[in-house]
């Protein structure tokens, strides 16, 4: 069994694999990262491996209290991928985004593939017919949207999410709450119509903390996988594994 573990730019989530399966998902609070492991292993005593990636400020050492027992993997860009990475900047592609790839490389092979994960950002990559990867666009995610019109301004307010009623906001919140989900939600759209108007058959897989929320409002029909950066963890994990 594998707990998978993603450390992101707000929340580090965490999967138990047995084989493809995933068994449970949870969610960690930074303050108490290894209190919260320590009961995921509690829950699953099968856990032989921890596999981590991590993007945001935690690092490898804060595992090491863990390699007495289990054998830790932290995700690299040394791992091997089952893509060819034609980023201009390989040395400072964000490791999920690799994760991702590997992942949709290794679920649909050989297809033009769109992956949009909602998280922090909103990161697009695309990957084509022959595995190549090519990159795509980093964009605020719907939190970060609401948050820098309130840091940047003085007279706007902070909001949390909630679903605009319509187009035309009628109050400074309902304009604040259009500019930000309906602005997404073309955004997002926008970039599938593109992609799809120049590569036939195109695959789209849509993930991240605001998947869910955006999937339902968006004009193309996209099914929502919040799971699919752990599931590709577990993946790219069971890649290496296989390749070493
Ligand atoms: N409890 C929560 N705390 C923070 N963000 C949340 C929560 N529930 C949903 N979200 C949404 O999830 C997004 C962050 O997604 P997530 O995939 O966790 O990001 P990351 O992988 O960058 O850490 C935010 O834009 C926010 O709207
Ligand atoms: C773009 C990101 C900040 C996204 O992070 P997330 O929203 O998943 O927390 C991360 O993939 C990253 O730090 N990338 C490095 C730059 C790049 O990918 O080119
Ligand atoms: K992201």
């Amino acid at each position: 069994m594998v707990l998978v573990i993603d450390v992101g730019n707000t929340r580090i989530k965490g999967a138990v694999f047995e084989g493809h399966t995933l068994l449970d998902f949870f969610i960690f609070d930074e303050n108490k990262l290894q209190k919260n492991i320590q009961n995921s292993l509690k829950k699953f005593p099968n856990v032989t491996y921890l596999v981590v990636s991590s993007v945001g400020s935690i690092e490898k050492k804060a595992f090491s209290t863990f390699e007495a027992t289990l054998k830790v993997h932290f995700i690299t860009r040394n791992n091997p991928f089952p893509f060819v990475n034609k980023y201009e900047t390989p040395h400072t592609l964000g490791i999920d985004r690799m994760v991702l790839a590997a992942g949709a490389t290794m679920l649909h092979p050989n297809r033009n593939r769109l992956i949009i994960d909602a998280g922090t950002c909103v990161t697009y990559d695309f990957i084509d017919t022959n595995n190549d990867y090519w990159g795509g666009a980093i964009a605020p995610g719907l939190r970060l949207r609401y948050e820098s019109l309130h840091n940047y301004t003085e007279k706007l307010p902070l909001l949390s999410l909630q679903a605009p009623h319509g187009l035309t906001g009628s109050s400074t919140e309902a304009s604040i709450h259009s500019g930000v989900v309906n602005g997404l939600v073309y955004e997002i759209d926008g970039f599938i119509d593109e992609y799809k108007a120049k590569y036939p058959n195109f695959i789209i897989i849509l993930t991240g903390g605001d998947a869910d929320f955006l999937a339902n409002r968006l004009k193309n029909t996209i099914f929502a996988n919040s799971n699919f950066l752990l599931e590709s963890m577990n993946q790219t994990f069971q890649y290496k594994i296989n390749n070493d």
